[in-house]
């Protein structure tokens, strides 16, 4: 037993350098099945088991700028919270990767946010920027996939891009699929799913707090 936790810590941390490697050199790193099986499974069970009105519609822009806007996105969102003991390991996970990051990388990385996001047959998010300009206190985007099959013609893929027009990856929806990247390195889109598709979209923040304006907003 002791031999086994030994080994998924180590197997934590050879992770961890995976994605500080995979940073550093290109900004963005897709790790296929890189939660723990049981973890997705639970996290999976639970938001497919949410009734329709633990949902809001998704919004575009922070605090004072948030706005509904259809035309950009038509997903729902929940936010995650410690008091469930489901999203707590999520979120525990998610703690143990910023301390990991900030170790080998130095960021800084303050604090962590993440909500489900449930896509319904038909719905999209067009090619944004996570990082709110101005306020650059989103540094790191994580999505992790709950979908337990995915094939190409369920949509619902997700694009990002560079510099060009093209592409530079498209990743399907997964389960265990963990994607993560720079925020304000990468504009991204989410193609229309033809299937009902959840994920959790997270970020990592900097304490860019500056004199009397707080930020991240409490
Ligand atoms: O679900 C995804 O693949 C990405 C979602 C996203 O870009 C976001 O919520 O900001
Ligand atoms: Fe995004």
């Amino acid at each position: 037993m002791e031999a086994e936790v030994l080994l998924s810590a180590l197997d934590t941390e050879q992770l961890f350098d995976r994605i500080a490697d995979a940073l550093t050199e290109n900004g963005y790193v897709v790790l296929p099945a890189a939660l723990p099986a049981v973890m997705s499974d639970t996290l999976f069970t639970r938001i497919a088991s949410f009734e329709d009105e633990v949902f809001r519609p998704a919004g575009v822009g922070r605090a004072g700028e948030f706005q509904l806007n259809p035309f950009v996105r038509n997903d729902e969102i929940r936010w995650l919270a410690p008091t469930d003991e489901v999203e707590a390991s999520y979120l525990a996970w998610m703690e143990k990767l910023r301390t990991g990051l900030n170790r080998r990388l130095f960021m800084g990385l303050f604090d962590y946010e993440a909500h489900f996001a449930r896509y319904a047959p038909g719905a999209f998010y067009k090619k944004h920027v996570d990082a709110f300009k101005g306020r650059t206190n989103r540094v790191l985007s994580t999505v992790c996939y709950l979908n337990p099959n995915w094939s190409l013609a369920d949509g619902g893929h997700l694009l990002m891009y560079e510099e060009g027009i093209e592409p530079i990856a498209k990743i399907s929806p997964l389960m265990g699929t963990l994607v993560v990247f720079l925020s304000d390195r990468f504009p991204h889109e989410v193609t229309t799913a033809s299937r009902l598709r959840y994920s959790i979209a997270g970020w990592f923040r900097v304490n860019a707090t500056l004199g009397p304006h707080i930020d991240p907003p409490q």
